[in-house]
């Protein structure tokens, strides 16, 4: 088979649509979606690695489709059933975000608030994938999803996760492989949304992680050297391997509050080269909008993904507040330190 991101770029379905090697029998169920079952599975995990949910995201898409392409040929043996999707095609063959509106705000059922949209098609037709996928398992698999973006401005953290709201602690294994990763910084949700993460998370009681692996940049000028563990733990994971305990300890941070554009007299108070965990103090005037004003609450709170551009009722930004108490044995510098020796 050609592989899964030159047939999905063209817009097309492979001429043979199943096929199998010595590790794997494989299924191309809809564009750019293809599913693969173990010959011989060694754990009892169902695995979904989604990327290119935003078009223009593309350094995860080429990781994601170097291992799809090693996996069909029969280079790397798989020991679990994996669900492997590139999330908006049309947006990726322009090289951008999204076309009419955002996909990963739409899961959930949101996508019925946007009629005769093709991206709302496809968000119903992403969420379909993944309950079929997860269904067609038993009920003792766990469940996990990896959805790997990039963000759209540098960040103090490079690589960092984002996972969705949830009541319990997150298993250790989990927040393990999430380490191995290279993951800087895990940033927790506190409400719910309308991501892919927070989808299979809410529905199918995945293990859900958004992966933020450096910036967007155009398919050909991505560096994928900096994500060589992400890559490195995802082999290890589809391989059935056990990844190393020696990785460094993600800085934590929750969402405290949300920035929110409701409307086009929206202002944010941030510079185009505001970094995403830049540190602001108590009393900072964040954002405006009409009446509304958005103001540092707590001592430090740190922004991320801030984005004036946004559809009106979206989000313009988050405000992060750290949440290391439980971390004994922190290896990394606060990104405090790293930003006042920059100043
Ligand atoms: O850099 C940005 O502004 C956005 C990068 C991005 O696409 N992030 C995801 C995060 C999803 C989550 O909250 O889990 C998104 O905005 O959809
Ligand atoms: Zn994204």
């Amino acid at each position: 088979m050609q592989d899964l991101l030159s047939l999905t770029f063209a817009g097309e379905k492979p001429v043979i649509s199943q096929g199998r090697n010595q590790h794997l029998s494989w299924l191309w169920r809809d564009e750019g979606i293809i599913e693969l079952t173990p010959l011989h599975p060694s754990t009892n995990m169902a695995l979904v690695v989604s990327c290119g949910i935003h078009g223009n995201e593309t350094a995860p898409i080429e990781m994601v489709n170097q291992i799809a392409s090693e996996l069909i040929a029969g280079d790397l043996p798989l020991a679990m059933r994996l669900l492997i999707i590139i999330g908006n095609p049309a947006a990726m063959r322009e090289n951008k975000r999204y076309l009419q509106a955002d996909v990963n705000r739409m899961f959930g059922g949101r996508w019925q608030q946007f009629p005769d949209s093709a991206e709302a098609r496809r968000a119903l037709c992403l969420e379909q994938a993944i309950e079929t996928f997860y269904l067609s398992g038993s009920h003792e698999e766990l469940r996990w999803h990896l959805d790997l973006h990039t963000a759209i401005r540098g960040s103090w953290h490079t690589r960092f996760g984002v996972l969705p709201q949830r009541d319990k602690p997150w298993p250790q294994a989990f927040l393990r492989w999430l380490s191995a990763a290279g993951l800087e910084a895990l940033v927790f949700h506190r409400a719910p949304g309308g991501t892919y993460t927070h989808f299979s998370h809410h529905c199918f009681q995945a293990n859900s992680c958004t992966l933020e692996l450096g910036k967007a940049l155009a398919f050909g000028h991505n560096d994928l050297s900096q994500f060589s563990d992400a890559d490195a733990a995802l082999r290890a994971l589809i391989c059935g391997q056990e990844v190393g305990a020696d990785a460094s300890i993600p800085r934590r941070y929750r969402v405290l509050q949300q920035i929110t554009r409701l409307s086009a007299q929206f202002r944010l108070h941030m510079s185009k080269d505001t970094l995403n965990f830049t540190v602001f103090p108590q009393g900072t005037l964040l954002a405006e909008d009409g009446e509304t004003r958005y103001y540092v609450q707590q001592a430090r709170e740190y922004v991320l993904f801030p984005n004036p551009d946004v559809a009106c009722g979206l989000r313009a930004g988050l405000m992060l507040v750290e949440d290391n108490a439980h971390n004994q044995a922190l290896q990394l510098e606060s990104v405090d330190e790293r930003q006042q020796a920059a100043s």
